[in-house]
Parts: structure tokens; sequence; C-alpha cells
């Protein structure tokens, strides 16, 4: 049976008073990458947000690694950060620094490494990510899509074993769009690591999804695999799937 990475049970949240999620529950398993998909406002980044951690649980729980995470205390809670990596739609590189010292930040924030291991750590991620060329330019020298990939760098940069991935793909052009993708599955692939993305993409999920969640209304409406994602009878995620590839499903 395959291990268990991110449990949510029953996780309501609400805003002033508005409910924005009603009893979600789901589970992902190592080396899968599951995608969260769901109209506009549906909820999906309120999810991932009280995946993180970035709000207290209020009710439900989120159990990742085995660790509930409204539990960590200060001891652990930075060991535990460190097995998650965080790729956000934006990518938020520092403008202010090159692209190798971006990526390295992490690694000087909670490493004691020297800075020749911390170089070629960085010189083996921008290559990953095909952007050797870009070790010594700046954000403002990049295009959206490399902008993306040097963001995937520094998100990956201490290894974790687990990946979370806000709208990756918004903005990009198809093929910039598919060599992400490709990265993507790579990572999962090559360094078995597991991915939950928030995404839009029909065409990225269609590539590189194993496992779907589709929100609706704030309700988990469908969790599956790709396959059965794609003859459910859920009519709100049939149409995701007629609309996202053209009418072709
Ligand atoms: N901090 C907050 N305070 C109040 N309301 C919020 C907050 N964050 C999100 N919301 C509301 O929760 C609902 C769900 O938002 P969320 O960002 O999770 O949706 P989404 O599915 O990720 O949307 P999108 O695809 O447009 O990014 C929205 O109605 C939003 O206005």
């Amino acid at each position: 049976m395959q291990e268990k990475i991110i449990d949510v049970k029953n996780l309501s949240v609400s805003f002033d008073e508005r409910q924005i999620l009603e009893d979600v529950s789901f589970s992902v398993n190592q080396g899968e990458i599951a995608v969260i998909l769901g109209e506009s406002g549906s909820g999906k980044s309120t999810i991932l947000k009280h995946m993180l951690g970035l709000f207290p649980l209020a009710p439900g729980t989120v159990t990742i690694f085995g660790q509930d995470i409204a539990e960590l205390d200060e001891d652990i809670a930075m060991k535990f950060y460190r097995k998650l990596g965080v790729f956000y739609q934006n990518g938020a590189l520092l403008n202010s620094l090159t692209v190798a010292e971006n990526i390295a930040l992490p690694l000087e924030q909670h490493t004691d490494l020297p800075a020749d291991i911390i170089e070629d750590l960085v010189r083996t991620k921008l290559s990953l990510v095909n952007l050797n060329h870009a070790f010594h330019l700046y954000p403002s020298q990049l295009s959206g899509g490399m902008l993306k990939r040097a963001a995937l760098a520094r998100a990956i940069i201490m290894d974790p074993p687990l990946l979370f991935c806000d709208e990756p793909g918004a903005g990009l052009d198809p093929v910039s769009l598919a060599t992400l993708d490709e990265l993507i599955l790579n990572l999962r692939d090559q360094l078995g690591m597991t991915v939950v993305m928030v995404t839009h993409e029909v065409t990225s999920i269609l590539r590189i999804a194993n496992k779907v969640i589709f929100v609706n209304k704030g309700r988990i409406a469908f969790e599956g695999s790709l396959e059965e994602a794609q003859i459910s009878d859920v009519p709100e995620l049939r149409a995701f799937f007629r609309v996202g590839t053209g009418g072709k499903k």
C-alpha cells in the first residue's frame, strides 16, 4: 500500500462568518502529483494555505508526514517546514539579488554549509530547471517562463520531499507551460517528490496529474485518479475537462 503523506480531515473554514470550506477531507499518497481543481473562488488557495499552517485550523485536522500541523511546537516546526517546498504563483524572487543569490537564500538561512557547497547546490538546481546560464542574471533580466523555473529551483533547493505549487503555470505560453510540467514530472520521477498543485490548466493536468481533487463551492465534489476524473459524472468537473480541452473530451 502507498504511504499517505497528507491527510486532511473535516476541514471547515469561515472568514467573517462566511463559510468558505465545508467538511473538506482528502488524502495524498507518496509520489503522487495531486491537483486541486475548481472554479475561481471555490476555495483552492484557502485549502493550500491551511495545509501550510498559515491559518489556525478550525475545525478539522491536517496531518502531513504523520504530524498534525496544529500540534507543531517551535522545536519541531523548523525541521518540519524544511520538508515542504512552496512554489507560489508569482514566484516572487528578490529583484536586488541575482538568480543564484535568490536560490541560495534558504540554504544560507537554514544551514551552515560553506559557500562553495552552496554554489554547487545552486548550480545543480539551476541545471535541473535548464537555467545554467542565468546564474549571474537578475530577475528583471529573465522572461516569465524563466522566472517561474528560477522560482521552482528556489522552492526545491532544500530537496523537500513534498512540494506545494499555487498556479505555477499561470500566464505561461503553451510551450513554457509544457516545459514546466516536464520539470515537475522529473521532480517526481527522479527525486521521488510528492507534489500538490492548485491549477486551472487542464492541458497540464492531463499531462502530469495522478490524482484530481475537485473543489466546488467549498466542498470536495470529487476525489480520484485522473482517469476517474475524466469519466466522472460530476457536471461541474465534466464541464472543466470539456471546456479546458476545447470540447474534445
Ligand atoms: N483572508 C481572507 N479573508 C476573507 N475572505 C477570504 C480570505 N481568503 C479568501 N477569502 C475568500 O474565500 C473564497 C475562496 O478564496 P480562494 O482564494 O481560496 O479561492 P480559489 O479557489 O483559490 O480562487 P482562484 O482560483 O480565483 O485563486 C473567496 O470568496 C475569497 O474572497
